[in-house]
């Protein structure tokens, strides 16, 4: 929130995006319908599992960073790091708002949530292999206390050739990070590695390799 505040004066956007969430109601509450997130590495299926969910449960469909603040997100991917996380992790709190909403009256699926934002903060902040992430258990991998949790987290993978045939097939221009992902395999590792270190609720991982066709069966 801080770096997002800081840059007010420097991004007009930033104070947009601060603008919404100061109107937001602190700690929503979850209503009694599931809330099922959806989370895993640029390719690996997440939109196309979401929407076959949504379809298959009947289920309200978020995303995050919500429509909300999508009009100001390519200005801050070309920020420096610290201030495109903040805004990453405010979308976070504006889309609990909309889970909130929605979970009174149906069930939730949301594409990407605080695991992702924590998942890539971490594996860029982080140099080098894998194994100079922080150890396990370690306070970056919890949930933020004042953030609505979901009830489950699916963490989907599939290896890095399937994950790079995706990518191309899709044919879309690629952001600066998905150029990143596909060069640094290593980045790809620690992003992978972080979602799985997270913590209550911790992600729940499945092999998202199978074919669509065989995805039906
Ligand atoms: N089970 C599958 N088998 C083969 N191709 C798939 C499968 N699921 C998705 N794809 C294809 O892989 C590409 C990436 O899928 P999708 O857009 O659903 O991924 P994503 O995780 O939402 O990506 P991003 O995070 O970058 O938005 C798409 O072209 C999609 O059609
Ligand atoms: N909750 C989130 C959502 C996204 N990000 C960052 O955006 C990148 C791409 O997201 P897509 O919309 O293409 O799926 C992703 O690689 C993250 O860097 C995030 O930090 N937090």
């Amino acid at each position: 929130m801080s770096s997002v505040g800081l840059c007010t004066s420097l991004i007009p956007e930033a104070k947009a995006v601060l603008d919404l969430v100061d109107k937001c109601p602190k700690h929503p509450k979850k209503g009694d319908f599931p809330v099922i997130v959806i989370e895993g590495l640029d390719a690996t299926g997440k939109t196309t599992v979401t929407q076959s969910v949504k379809e298959s449960l009947n289920a309200v469909l978020l995303r995050s960073p919500p429509a909300c603040i999508s009009e100001w997100r390519k200005t801050f991917d070309d920020k420096p790091n610290h201030i495109r996380r903040a805004f990453y992790a405010l979308g976070n709190y504006l889309v609990a708002l909309e889970i909130a909403k929605a979970s009174i009256k149906s069930p939730v699926i949301v594409d990407r949530y605080w695991h992702s934002t924590a998942a890539y903060s971490i594996a860029t902040e982080i140099s080098g292999k894998k194994q100079n992430l922080p150890p396990e258990h370690h306070e970056v991998y919890q949930w933020p206390e004042d953030l609505l949790k979901p009830d489950l987290v699916f963490l989907l993978t599939v290896s890095p050739e399937e994950r790079i045939r995706r990518l191309q097939g899709r044919g879309l221009e690629k952001t600066k990070e998905e150029t990143e992902l596909e060069a640094n395999s290593l980045f790809c590792q620690k992003v992978e590695e972080s979602y799985k270190r997270m913590e209550n609720p911790e992600c729940q991982e499945v092999d998202a390799s199978p074919s669509r066709e065989e995805e039906m069966h």
